[in-house]
């Protein structure tokens, strides 16, 4: 219910049983309990709240119990004269009529709001800023829910204006000790953590423990335990209210529009909440802020121009996206040169130092894949074992350097060779591995002879002007008639194949089986 829209009933679902509230740590429990200074509710709040509870409370009920208190009735007249009730400009006399102007749920939040501890000498807490957060959050609730969800408004709006009562009873409860132990009372976050620390829960919870104590519906203690959970939350009147306490943290904060920018920032990531609202909310506050303050009879909160607020708060987040788009951006090209020197890295583990081939764990592994795949889809696949022959020889002859650069020669000279989707290494020493996928024994053996004839056709190397021939042994083993059972039997069977090559003189191409 709306607080400008007179109702006799309190909130629609206020009937509703609302969950149990965790229990409080049971040391501080027991503390509170014995404490006698807990804020206490004025006789006339106890009494409507005793008939809000009942099933079908009266307008006049509520009238005649708050005319037992005339405090509380000059306060509920002049709310409902305030220049937001009052709008038709006539003035209410009685407070049957105030009730009925202001609607029942303003009633309760002004009869409660009235018992609470006032700003005074008496606190170490700064409670001028307690009661500005109280107003701030309450119309800055209400004007949300108005939009949001119109029936839970005054709901709202009087859960807001109570929520931090859990302060009060923490400093009734733990004085000195509790107002020394706190970083105070402006940020909030900071505020919830101290608190959790020492007492093992907030004053969130403590609020909803003295609500609960006093008699409140339950749905109001519920919506005081609520207060400190996160925005992303699909219950409506649950986030107005959590929403209703960052804003007032903002517009109270040392730099509102920072906070402010803060708070743009954290709505972006919500579906639930069109920006725009913000817009509403702040200039709602402008507007009401000093007759509300009059009202609650507290120094008015900081008067600021919405407009500007929000534009200097959307210059500082667009400022701040920029520098983060910008730290991303850096980010980003550490990431890419990383990933480069990964990339640089993996080609080094997986080549050959001296013939820049692939080296033989690499062939071991690309095999692996192409053996599988082959077997899978029954495809051909042939591996070509190369030995150079008297490779010891050239070496000793010439040295060792003058056969690295032989092995570079033909390393080339086999790359040149092979087609590109086969692929060629070095299994180790003056021995190479070609693995040829989709490619059927004589198709390989073709190749090979290919290889060979290029061997013998030009010499490898020249030392001392003179040419240095090198020839090969060839082995081919292939995959097609399903009898390798793996890798490791097919290399073995071209190495095999080489070997018959090898003993039968050397210089030539052998296919396993033959
Ligand atoms: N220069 C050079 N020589 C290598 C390298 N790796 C292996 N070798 C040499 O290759 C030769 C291989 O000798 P063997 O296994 O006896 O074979 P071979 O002399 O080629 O004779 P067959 O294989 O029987 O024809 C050895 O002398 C190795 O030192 C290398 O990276 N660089």
């Amino acid at each position: 219910m709306p607080i400008d829209s007179p109702s006799t009933t309190i909130d629609d679902d206020s009937n509703q049983t609302a969950p149990e509230l965790p229990p409080l740590p049971g040391d501080l429990r027991d503390r509170l309990a014995r404490c006698q200074s807990l804020p206490s509710l004025p006789a006339a709040a106890a009494r409507v709240l005793d008939l809000a509870r009942t099933q079908e409370p009266r307008l006049a009920d509520f009238a005649r119990a708050i005319e037992q208190d005339p405090a509380l009735t000059l306060r509920l007249l002049s709310l409902a004269n305030s220049a937001f009730y009052a709008r038709n400009g006539l003035q209410v006399t009685t407070c049957t009529a105030a009730v009925s102007r202001i609607g029942l749920d303003a009633t309760l939040a002004a009869a409660m709001s009235f018992g609470l501890p006032r700003p005074g000498a008496r606190h170490i807490l700064d409670y001028d800023y307690l009661w500005q957060r109280a107003i701030i959050a309450a119309l800055a609730g209400q004007y949300l829910a108005q939009r949001l969800s119109p029936e839970h408004a005054g709901r709202v709006f009087t859960t807001a204006l109570v929520q931090d009562i859990g302060i009060m009873a923490l400093e009734a409860v733990d004085g000195d000790a509790y107002c020394h132990g706190i970083p105070g009372l402006r940020d909030h976050g900071a505020l919830i953590r101290a608190e959790r620390e020492r007492f093992g829960c907030d004053h969130a919870l403590v609020g909803a423990w003295l609500a609960a104590s006093w008699g409140v519906p339950d749905h109001l203690a519920q919506g005081i335990a609520d207060s400190h959970g996160p925005l992303e939350d699909h219950d409506i009147s649950r986030l107005c209210l959590r929403l209703s306490c960052r804003i007032a943290e903002a517009w109270l904060a040392p730099e509102p529009a920072r906070a402010i920018s803060d708070l743009l920032h954290q709505l972006a990531s919500l579906d639930t909440l069109e920006p725009n609202l913000l817009t509403g909310v702040l200039q709602q506050l402008q507007e009401r802020l000093p007759s509300t303050a009059r009202l609650f009879e507290i120094t008015c909160p900081p008067n600021i121009d919405a407009i500007t607020l929000l534009t200097e708060a959307k210059q500082l987040l667009f400022e701040q996206n920029l520098r983060i788009s910008r730290h991303l951006a850096e980010q980003q090209t550490k990431l890419e040169a990383l990933n480069a020197s990964h990339v640089a890295l993996d080609k080094q583990t997986r080549t050959d130092s001296l013939t820049g081939l692939a080296n033989r764990s690499w062939l071991e592994k690309l095999l692996e894949v192409h053996f599988d795949i082959a077997k899978a889809n029954q495809q051909p696949l042939s591996v070509m074992f190369i030995d150079l022959d008297h490779f010891k020889r050239i070496n000793d002859a010439h040295g060792h350097r003058f056969g690295d650069r032989a092995l570079i020669h033909f390393a080339g000279t086999l790359k040149r060779m092979v087609r590109g989707s086969d692929i060629a290494g070095r299994y180790g020493g003056e021995e190479f591995l070609v693995i040829m996928p989709q490619t059927r024994r004589h198709q390989a053996y073709v190749l090979a002879d290919r290889v060979r004839q290029q061997l013998s056709k030009g010499p490898l190397a020249h030392a001392g002007g003179k040419p240095v021939h090198v020839t090969a042994s060839i082995g081919i083993a292939a995959l097609e008639d399903d009898e390798f059972a793996n890798v490791e039997a097919l290399v073995d069977a071209a190495d095999e194949a080489m070997y018959v090559i090898k003993r039968g003189g050397r210089d030539g191409v052998g296919l396993f089986h033959d």
